[in-house]
């Protein structure tokens, strides 16, 4: 691993200490992934701004928790014109669940990542996706053959990451799909300067994506002008109608 557990906030620590009891699937997958590059050129070939939107019912950092139906709740996105939806699986602390990425992935056509943390192969194998997220301050050495089996059950990686070192490790771990964290997981402070430092460290042919804090079309702007390919937000579309929510972010004027 790389990181030490007092360097993280308490909410972080008990997210990984779950995420090490859950189990893996019996079987191993394999995944007919639908592409996000292309979801993202089709997007843009329309004049829009590639966003994923994420069905996020709570988390550390978030008042409440939306009861809507994920399976609405992502049509909804979809009818606002996301190129992609993320879909948290994690169950104790992000009220997401593995039942909730089936339903609505069979429910839409376009790709759908899967957002846990996950920490080893087997937990590869608990459901399908598109896309899987790998966080590279949790996975460390494990990055490289994590990145390597999940290609190899046909699952997209997104490798995320937040510091230099994550960034070098990612695309030296062959990541095609990086994702850039405005929040640092460790104190889950959230800074938009994050991504504009990193984007220009990362190798031209990356799908890069900022994730995290973006709330507003200035804030979109501003990721696309760091070269963002693609977005993805979650708080700022969830609250509130996420079709409205959703269609002001993907109309935000394209610079890229
Ligand atoms: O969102 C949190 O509170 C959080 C806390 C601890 C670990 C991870 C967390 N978020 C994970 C995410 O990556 C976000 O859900 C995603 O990037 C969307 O962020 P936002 O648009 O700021 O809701």
């Amino acid at each position: 691993m790389n990181y030490t557990a007092d360097e993280l906030a308490p909410a972080v620590q008990e997210i990984l200490a779950s995420a090490a009891e859950r189990s893996g699937g019996e079987s191993r997958v394999s995944v007919e992934a639908r592409s996000l590059p292309a979801a993202f050129a089709a997007t843009e070939s329309r004049g829009r701004v590639p966003i994923i939107a994420e069905v996020k019912p709570t988390s550390p950092t978030t008042e409440g928790t939306n009861t809507g139906d994920p399976v609405e709740l992502a049509e909804a996105m979809v009818e606002g014109g996301a190129a992609a939806l993320s879909v948290l699986t994690e169950p104790d602390h992000f009220g997401g669940s593995v039942a909730n990425l089936e339903r609505i992935r069979a429910a839409v056509d376009v790709p759908v990542l899967r957002k846990d943390f996950l920490l080893r192969e087997a937990q590869l194998d608990t459901v399908e996706s598109d896309v899987v997220l790998l966080i590279a301050r949790f996975l460390g050495d494990d990055l490289e053959p994590m990145v390597r089996a999940a290609e190899n059950r046909g699952f997209q990686p997104l490798v995320e990451v937040h510091t230099e070192a994550e960034l070098t490790a990612a695309v030296e771990a062959g990541a095609s799909i990086i994702g850039i964290n405005n929040r640092d997981l460790g104190q889950l402070e959230v800074d938009l300067g994050t991504f504009e430092e990193l984007a220009p460290k990362a190798p031209e042919d990356v799908t890069l994506i900022a994730e995290s804090g973006v709330s507003t079309v200035e804030d979109v702007q501003r990721m696309r002008e760091a070269g963002a390919d693609g977005l993805l937000i979650g708080t700022a579309i969830m609250d509130g109608d996420p079709t409205t929510n959703t269609e002001r972010f993907t109309g935000a004027h394209n610079e890229h």
